[in-house]
């Protein structure tokens, strides 16, 4: 398992406005589509392509585009919606699933509440969006799960982690397992409710409201 935490001065620009409790829902939607889409040209370095031959105007040319199947693209509800729209913006094509998770805030156990992928994943890129990676928990059933179905490469892109969820996702898969996470940032750790500190607070809250 690979681990990228992005180094980038806009990213931590925009992830230190994220963070801000001052700062709205509106404007917190707005920055986490921007912010997913600087870090998805990172975690899309190793999107499979294959040449392809086509003619400019002035003379024949080798290209490449996108294989087939298109990579998948599975958002975990609900924070995770908010970072599809920058996903899909830059990959238009691929396909879109869905994994709805919630984590119990007592015993901090993930549960699937929701599940929309085709069925047979075999070969498949995945990419699967989530702002948070806190205990890992979450994280580390969506890529078990995806991985059971045949996906074969899952990147992972999360606005913020800690170092306890990266190394549960990381025992959970295994170190050989072609799993990428890819983070806007990582933090110093967790507190006694498993919230990520500093963090950001409840990204699905921030991004919806509380329910
Ligand atoms: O790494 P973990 O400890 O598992 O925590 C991270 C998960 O918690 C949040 O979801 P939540 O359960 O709050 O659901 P929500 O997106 O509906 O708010 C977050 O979006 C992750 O999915
Ligand atoms: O800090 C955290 C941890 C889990 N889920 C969140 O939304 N934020
Ligand atoms: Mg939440």
């Amino acid at each position: 398992m690979r681990l990228h935490v992005v180094d980038h001065p806009l990213v931590a620009h925009k992830l230190t406005t994220l963070r801000n409790r001052e700062t709205d829902s509106p404007t917190f939607r707005r920055l986490a589509d921007e912010l997913v889409t600087l870090l998805a040209y990172e975690a899309t370095r190793g999107v499979r392509v294959v040449e392809h031959e086509i003619s400019t105007p002035v003379a024949p040319a080798t290209g490449v585009k996108l294989t087939q199947p298109k990579p998948l693209v599975v958002p975990i509800l609900r924070a995770g919606l908010g970072m599809l729209e920058g996903m899909t913006r830059l990959i238009p094509t691929a396909e879109v699933g869905f994994l709805g998770m919630i984590r119990n805030e007592e015993t901090l156990e993930a549960s699937t509440y929701a599940n929309r992928l085709p069925d047979d994943l075999t070969g498949r890129q995945v990419y699967v969006l989530d702002p948070m990676l806190a205990t890992g928990g979450t994280l580390a059933v969506a890529i078990q799960y995806l991985m059971e179905r045949g996906a074969d490469d899952v990147t992972a892109i999360c606005l913020l982690g800690a170092p306890e969820g990266v190394e549960h996702v990381r025992k959970a898969v295994g170190e050989e397992a072609p799993v990428q996470i890819v983070l806007g940032g990582m933090d110093p750790g967790l507190n006694e409710l498993g919230y990520i500190v500093p963090g950001l607070g409840d990204a699905g809250d921030r991004l919806y409201g509380v329910v």
